[in-house]
């Protein structure tokens, strides 16, 4: 369905590079349906030799794509959408943003054209193609709405929320993966204090929270069910467990959540 539309990424940076691979990995796309921008080039040239398109001018490559994709930061949100107002044409366009903190609406208005908006919150493993993106997208037709739902889907899962938790799933999932990432560095730093040199510490780390997310979805089963299963009793691990609890793990990953959402609830507007 999605084969003949162009698409442009708009903001060429972490995400949008990222998106941009998975995208074409996925079979989904070929490199050349997609064209990114940035200001500064340099850093693209790389994509142009894999056959992708590459300009500064946001307006040229929004009036040639069907698809748009806002991946820059919420600050330089305003600006970029002042200079593509003019070419956009809510008939043929339908933008999806992946931007913290911006509302549909706050697009339509900037805008002044009733385009069609979706928002999206991948993570960084979309490099991967392993994201978790949660899409809000209801004001949309059924048919906008499962062209982006294809396009996520091929860099990963994806979950339909309200647009109001937007910003919750930001901090759950986007933010998330560096909350997860210093879980690691932390399991890493203990196992190199009783005794593994650091690269086997991290890398036996990370296999093994790997494996603990697996077995998650693998069985569907909710945490203590099975930490249940590793707990010996008198054992080691309820012993590290809860000396892990006595200084506050699980209330530091709470109350970082809740800080990151209301952060990103505070980022466009404070732009
Ligand atoms: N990094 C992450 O884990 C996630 C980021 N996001 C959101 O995605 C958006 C992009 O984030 P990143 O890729 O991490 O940021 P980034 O800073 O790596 O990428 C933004 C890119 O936009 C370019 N840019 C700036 N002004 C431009 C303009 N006028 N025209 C064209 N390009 C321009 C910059 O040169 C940069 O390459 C942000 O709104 C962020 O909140 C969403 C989910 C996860
Ligand atoms: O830290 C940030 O603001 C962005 C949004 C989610 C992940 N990175």
């Amino acid at each position: 369905m999605t084969e003949r539309k162009k698409i442009a990424i708009i903001g060429g940076g972490n995400m949008g590079v990222a998106l941009a691979n998975g995208i074409v990995a996925s079979g989904l796309h070929r490199a050349s349906d997609i064209t990114l921008t940035r200001r500064n080039l340099r850093s693209l040239e790389s994509l142009a030799q894999e056959g992708f398109h590459i300009t500064s001018n946001n307006e040229a490559a929004v009036a040639g794509a069907d698809i748009i994709i806002l991946s820059i930061l919420p600050q330089q949100l305003n600006g970029v959408l002042d200079a593509i107002a003019p070419v956009v044409d809510p008939q043929r366009h339908l933008f999806v943003s992946i931007v913290t903190g911006v509302r549909v609406a706050d697009i339509i208005q900037r805008v002044g054209k009733e385009v069609q908006v979706i928002r999206a919150m991948p993570n960084t493993a979309i490099a991967i193609r392993e994201s978790m993106t949660c899409i809000a997208g209801s004001m949309a037709t059924e048919e906008n709405q499962a062209l982006v739902r294809q396009i996520f889907q091929a860099v990963g899962e994806t979950v339909e929320i309200e647009e109001e938790l937007m910003t919750s799933a930001t901090a759950l999932c986007a933010c998330g993966i560096a909350f997860f990432l210093r879980s690691i560095r932390a399991a890493t730093q203990g196992g190199t204090e009783i005794g593994f040199h650091a690269g086997d510490a991290l890398r036996m780390a990370a296999q093994t929270a790997k494996g603990a997310a697996s077995l998650l979805l693998h069985f569907q089963s909710h945490p203590e069910n099975e930490i249940d299963k590793v707990t010996s009793p008198k054992g080691c691990t309820i012993a590290g467990l809860n000396e892990m609890e006595h200084h506050g793990f699980s209330s530091a990953m709470i109350k970082g959540i809740k800080t990151s959402s209301h952060k990103a609830e505070q980022l466009y507007k404070n732009e």
